[in-house]
């Protein structure tokens, strides 16, 4: 086959445009970004040669090595890892795979001047073009006869052709060689005490040995080559721990949380655990897995284990290394495995344990760990795996009583005599729930209600049913139970009576009959609030009925056909509701007259929910009416 000439996806330009053309103070990244792959690579091979010894051959030491040449002004990077095949390399190298790279080239737009956080994000393989002006690749795949060659000058387009035939060079017997013809005024990592300090910097916890080739020479191992993880805790500093967490999360901040443990007993097993400072791009991918690599005795086996740890800690990143698993199972098999599913067990136990303690001694930094990875943790709530208390002390909420974040218990501290139940609502957006009708006789009462906006908030609260004995209850659903909550006693007497049972004189009770018969088929039920004390009219959802937000919700996704009709609240205290009642008691034909304004009450209830008037035109033409009349 002949060489071939193929252009980079478009996203790939555009990051190389902008890799090339960064002035990054910290280019010498690039070398951990080959690194980890390199070292990725040999990982890779190691887990195939299980069930194919053959792969290893005559080479079974797997290494990195780096090799400077003064004189072609190259530097090379080699492992005698897995290496890639021709659709492999293409799709690699010309594409980008990572969701993550893809969205941060896309938020980057055409905005050059940003690229400061270029190096610190970490762009893989291309960060090899912030210090060369052509890159070749040279690879042959484990098991392959045919080596591949791949150049490119990084300016839209690259070659793919047959290693060693025409012009090319040999690849590897195995694995892939990476050769860096550096920039003029990058020459500096052809040195040799440049190439180690980076080395040492960012890639000491490197499990395979990295080596510098230089001229002659015996070849030199540059990093302390051991998996960091079984290393005492006291040999490995902050920095080492940050690299490790960089290289094995394909991530760039900075870790909140480290949990680094060694079980031994019934099951061994160790782990090095990390809770992202910030929130990774693919949190919320559908299929919710969890990034956790799983190791074998030191052996990396996938890191794509569903079993490993739940989906509500998939923010987790780092590893787990297991004694007792089988080095031969597959990846399919795995998950099944009764010692994954202890260690499943224990490391939750742990994580929620650290979370715990995190949450204690630092306030703040929990804060922060619960707006970036809450809505997934609360997803545990409806799992049923033997956590939800623990996660429910870990929850936090937004309500109408506090600035900021508050916890259950700290929630349970303020309720009101009287009051049964928590009281939530749930909706969109904190600050327009604060607005929302339902709340006025709670916010009347001083009772507190939290906000719930995410959307897994729809589902938790059924599956839960309380916390420490105290039921969760929408205030957009069913009776209110605000008659049996105290009224606030500081806030005087007055306000004590405006938030009282209203009641229900015969005006009102014709009005109540009169909404129901006009209304009748476009709402569940006419009743009279005890939630209302300001505005005229609220929907809730009858008890039993899916809750008003959760309704929406499963519209807006094609889950549901048609909202079911809700119940329409009256408050018998608005000046509006009451004349309305007087009008209809006095009698003379006053009930057709009125009629538009039952149509009126329910359009207002529901604008008042973000939803259309039932008919819009009709609507608009009542509005007209009322108005002229009014005015004439
Ligand atoms: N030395 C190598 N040996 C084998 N495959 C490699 C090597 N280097 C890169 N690859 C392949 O190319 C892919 C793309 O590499 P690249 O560095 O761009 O992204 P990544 O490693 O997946 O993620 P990140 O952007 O976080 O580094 C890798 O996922 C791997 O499949």
């Amino acid at each position: 086959m002949t060489e071939e000439t193929l252009s980079f996806q478009a996203e790939v330009s555009r990051l190389l445009d902008i890799v090339a053309n960064a002035l990054y103070s910290q280019d010498e990244v690039f070398l951990r970004e080959l690194v980890s792959n390199a070292s990725d690579a040999c990982d890779r091979l190691r887990y195939a040669a299980i069930s194919e010894p053959h792969l290893l051959g005559e080479d079974p030491e797997l290494a990195i090595e780096i090799a400077p040449d003064k004189e072609a002004a190259t530097l090379t990077v080699a492992d005698n890892g897995i290496g890639m095949n021709r659709e492999e390399l293409i799709e690699n190298l010309g594409t980008i795979a990572r969701s993550g790279t893809a969205a941060f080239v896309q938020a980057l737009g055409e905005k050059k001047g940003e690229v400061e956080q270029i190096g610190q994000f970490g762009v893989g393989f291309y960060a090899a073009f912030m210090v060369a002006d052509k890159v070749e690749v040279l690879t042959r795949k484990a098991g392959d006869e045919q080596g591949w060659h791949w150049v490119s000058d990084g300016k839209g387009s690259f070659t793919v052709g047959e290693a060693g035939s025409g012009e090319s060079a040999e690849a590897p017997a195995r694995g892939t060689r990476i050769v860096l013809h550096l920039k003029a005024d990058k020459r500096e990592y052809l040195e040799p005490h440049r190439l180690r300090h980076v080395v040492k910097t960012y890639s000491d916890h490197i499990a395979v040995p990295v080596r510098l080739r230089e001229g002659g020479k015996d070849p030199e191992t540059l990093n302390s080559a051991g998996a960091l993880w079984t290393r005492p805790k006291s040999e490995i500093t902050d920095e080492q721990y940050q690299e490790f967490y960089h290289h094995v999360a394909h991530a760039a901040d900075e870790p909140w949380a480290r949990l680094h443990f060694k079980a031994e007993g019934t099951i061994e097993y160790s782990g090095l655990l990390f809770v992202p400072g910030a929130r990774p791009f693919d949190l919320f991918d559908p299929q919710r897995k969890s990034r956790v690599k799983l190791y074998v005795k030191r052996v990396f086996i996938t890191d794509d284990c569903e079993g490993l740890v739940p989906s509500y800690l998939r923010f987790l990143r780092g590893i787990v290394d297991s004694e007792d698993l089988p080095l031969n199972i597959s990846r399919e098999m795995v998950q099944h495995h009764p010692v994954l599913q202890k260690i499943r067990q224990a490391v939750t136990k742990r994580v929620i344990g650290e979370l715990e303690a995190k949450a204690e001694k630092d306030g703040e930094g929990y804060e922060t760990f619960w707006e970036n990875f809450g809505a997934v943790l609360k997803e545990g709530l409806y799992e049923a795996d033997g956590q939800r208390e623990a996660l429910l002390k870990l929850a936090r909420f937004r309500s109408t009583a506090v600035e900021g974040w508050t916890s259950l218990a700290d929630y349970v501290g303020r309720m009101k005599p009287g009051q049964k139940a928590i009281f939530t609502i749930a909706g969109d957006d904190a600050e327009k729930l604060k607005r929302s009708p339902q709340l006025e006789g709670f916010r009347a009462k001083g009772v507190e209600v939290l906000l719930l906006t995410d959307p897994v908030d729809e589902f938790w609260p059924n599956a839960v049913h309380a916390f420490e004995d105290k039921p969760f209850r929408s205030v957009t659903r069913g009776g209110a139970e605000l008659d049996e909550i105290e009224a606030e006693a500081t806030e005087g007497e007055d306000k004590k009576d405006e938030a009282k049972e209203p009641e229900a004189g015969p005006e009102t009770a014709t009005l109540l009959a009169f909404l129901k018969q006009t209304l009748d088929g476009k709402v569940k039920d006419v009743r009279l609030s005890q939630r209302l004390t300001e505005s005229a009219v609220c929907l809730v959802a009858d008890e039993g009925d899916l809750d008003l937000h959760l309704a929406k919700l499963l519209k807006q996704h094609q889950q549901l056909d048609e909202i079911a009709p809700r119940v329409l609240e009256i408050n018998a205290r608005h000046a509006l509701i009451r004349q309305l009642g007087e009008r209809l008691q006095a009698g003379n034909g006053a009930a057709e007259a009125l009629e538009p304004y039952a149509f009126l009450l329910l359009d207002q209830a529901r604008i008042l929910e973000g939803e259309a008037p039932l008919d819009p035109a009709a609507f608009a033409r009542r509005m007209s009416e009322l108005a002229t009349k009014t005015l004439g």
